[in-house]
């Protein structure tokens, strides 16, 4: 289709995607990026540098990406105007690409525009937030033992009360709600029904079982001692506590597991490699120090959008924070990989901060094409840059005798060290 802003790259040839969502990928596919408020100047150019340099020295000239910028944020707005923060045709670009990456978008806290980040997410169904956690050599860490920390979450991300369903405090709408759920629901327990903003909580069946199949399928073909479903519901019952008895069912009926030892957890032979799949639950403040005291009992984690949020922060602090966490926002015939970080804006523009979170969302992305010697490449950059403590700021304070690099300095090393 002709686009109003983007410059389309004659170049390249497009991704497709077959029924079973397999993709057919071209040597040199087109891929669309977004580069992202704040530190996003400064972590994209490293990342577009790093992945073509691995490509490169994976495949000489017979493979390449053909970048394609699109735009949302405040770039968005500059180039198309007041107000638009998400264009249409960004949108559309990531449909018909089909594979796309992406820095991270400011999201203002209290009023203003909601998140375009979720936005995207819900715009096109990216309904799984995979973020793998693991622990590089080397890299400092505040718990004695982060090689034990090896999990893979993934966070529901449509749903939940991230959806963005709410009204402010003393607004016409929070008031109707507020008298609906009185008079006609009889609810008594709003503790103050003045001054009250109102929050839903949308959790379905069919939102919790794409999640968790996806969950337990990755268990699968990556030969995962477990599935944890992470969830609060002994307080919130019909949307955390089905959240749990909807995963169980769902790996019951779709994937044949059985009750272990009367329950709740279940078990289920891997069909690919005969070893036991653990399904099993926790609650979520009990997880979050479990994950501190004994990490190494927990491998895939399946959880609800805000739930997942928390989570993903905390792990990543166990293995060197959220400059180093990737991840990948993935649903039907789309995919948008992104650091699990935000826009860090003290540090927008001073070619300072880790690239390293959004240089390992390439590298999931790389993978996802099938280009693994690539990704490999990448990994070994990452790992050798850090092994040789050459390193940005945020690990740099917490380990002796290391060099402190810039952003774009490390995304050099990285690539020295492929
Ligand atoms: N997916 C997305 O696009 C996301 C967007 N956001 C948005 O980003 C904005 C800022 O959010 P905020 O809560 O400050 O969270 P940020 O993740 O942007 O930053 C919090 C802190 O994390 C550390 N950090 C973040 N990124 C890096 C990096 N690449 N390298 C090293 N350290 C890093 C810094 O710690 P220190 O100060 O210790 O150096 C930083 O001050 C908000 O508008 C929020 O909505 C937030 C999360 C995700
Ligand atoms: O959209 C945002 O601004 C924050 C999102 C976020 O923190 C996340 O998805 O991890
Ligand atoms: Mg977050």
């Amino acid at each position: 289709m002709g686009y109003q802003k983007i410059k389309v790259p004659k170049d390249g040839d497009k991704i497709t995607v077959n029924a079973d969502l397999s993709l057919n990928v071209p040597n040199h596919p087109v891929i669309p990026y977004i580069e992202g408020d704040g530190i996003g100047i400064d972590v994209s150019p490293a990342m577009l540098k790093v992945v073509d340099a691995a490509v490169e020295k994976a495949y000489g000239s017979s493979r390449s990406i053909v970048w394609m910028e699109v735009f949302a944020g405040e770039k968005a707005v500059e180039v198309y105007g007041d107000d638009v923060w998400l264009p249409e045709e960004t949108l559309e670009a990531m449909r018909e690409y089909s594979v796309g990456i992406k820095g991270p978008l400011t999201t203002p806290v209290g009023g203003g525009i909601r998140s375009l980040n979720v936005a995207l997410r819900q715009e096109l169904d990216l309904y799984a937030c995979i973020r793998p956690v693991r622990w590089f050599k080397g890299v400092p860490s505040p718990v004695t033992a982060p090689e034990k920390t090896d999990m893979v979450i993934f966070r529901e991300n449509s749903e939940d009360i991230y959806a963005g369903i709410e009204w402010q405090a003393d607004s016409p709408e929070a008031k109707k709600i507020i008298r609906f759920l009185k008079e006609e629901m009889g609810v008594e327990k709003i503790r103050f029904d003045q001054g009250c903003g109102i929050g839903i909580k949308p959790v379905s069946k069919e939102g919790t079982q794409r999640l968790v199949r996806k969950a337990i399928q990755f268990a699968i073909d990556n030969d995962k001692p477990s599935v944890t479903l992470v969830h609060k519901g002994n307080i919130m019952k019909y949307t955390e506590g089905a959240f749990k008895e909807w995963g169980y069912e769902l790996a019951r009926e779709r994937f044949g597991a059985e009750l272990l030892d009367g329950g709740p957890w279940h078990k289920l032979v891997n069909p690919k490699t005969g070893n036991e799949i653990i399904i099993k639950d926790v609650i979520a403040d009990a997880f979050l120090q479990q994950i501190l005291m004994r990490p190494d009992e927990y491998s895939v984690i399946a959880t609800l959008n805000l739930n997942g949020d928390y989570i993903s922060d905390a792990l990543a602090a166990e293995v060197g924070g959220i400059g180093i966490a990737p991840g990948a926002n993935i649903g039907g015939s789309v995919a948008i990989f992104e650091a699990t970080h935000g826009t860090a804006p003290k540090y927008a523009g001073q070619d300072k901060v880790n690239p390293g979170s959004l240089i390992l969302s390439a590298e999931m992305m790389v993978r996802h094409l099938g280009w693994f010697e690539a990704a490999d490449m990448i990994l070994k950059g990452v790992e050798g840059a850090i092994e040789a403590k050459t390193v940005t700021y945020d690990f740099e304070r917490l380990m002796p005798d290391a060099t402190l690099l810039k952003c774009s300095e490390f995304a050099d090393a990285i690539i020295k060290n492929m």
